[in-house]
C-alpha cells in the first residue's frame, strides 16, 4: 500500500456512515478533533521510539500516517500539496535552508 492508496481509502470512506466507519466518524467530528487525534497518535509513536520497541513503533507510525491523511482531508489539503513542498526542498540541504532563514 502507498500513501496515495491510503489517501484514496480515506477519500472513499469519508462519505460512509459514521456508525460504520472510523474515518467518517472522525471527519464528522471536525478538523480540530482530527488534529487532536493525529497528535495523540504522534505521541504514542514517540513513546514507542523512546522505548525502542520497533514493532510497536511500526504500528503507531501506521496510525500516525493514517491520521495525518485524515487530518489533511479535514482541511482539504491533498497529499500532492505536501509532496510538492517536499520536492521543492530537495534542491537544498536542510542545514543550509535553516541557515538561510532571516528570522
Ligand atoms: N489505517 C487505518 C487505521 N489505523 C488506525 N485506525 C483506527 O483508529 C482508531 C484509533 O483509536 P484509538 O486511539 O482508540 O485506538 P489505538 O490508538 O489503537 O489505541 P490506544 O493506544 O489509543 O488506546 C482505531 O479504531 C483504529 O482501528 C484506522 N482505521 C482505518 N484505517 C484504514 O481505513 C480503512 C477504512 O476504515 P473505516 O473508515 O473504519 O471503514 C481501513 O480498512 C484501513 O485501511
Amino acid at each position: 500500500m502507498t500513501l496515495d492508496d491510503l489517501e484514496a481509502v480515506v477519500a472513499a470512506r469519508a462519505g460512509a456512515a459514521p456508525s460504520e466507519s472510523w474515518t467518517a466518524q472522525l471527519l464528522a467530528k471536525g478538523p480540530e478533533k482530527c488534529a487532536e487525534k493525529f497528535g495523540e497518535e504522534a505521541i504514542e509513536a514517540v513513546i514507542e521510539a523512546v522505548k525502542g520497541d520497533r514493532d510497536a513503533l511500526a504500528s503507531e507510525a501506521a496510525d500516525v500516517l493514517f491520521h495525518l491523511l485524515v487530518m489533511l482531508r479535514s482541511r482539504d489539503v491533498p497529499l500532492s500539496a505536501v509532496m510538492e513542498v517536499l520536492s521543492a526542498r530537495q534542491a537544498q540541504s536542510g542545514l543550509s535552508e535553516k541557515a538561510s532563514r532571516k528570522d
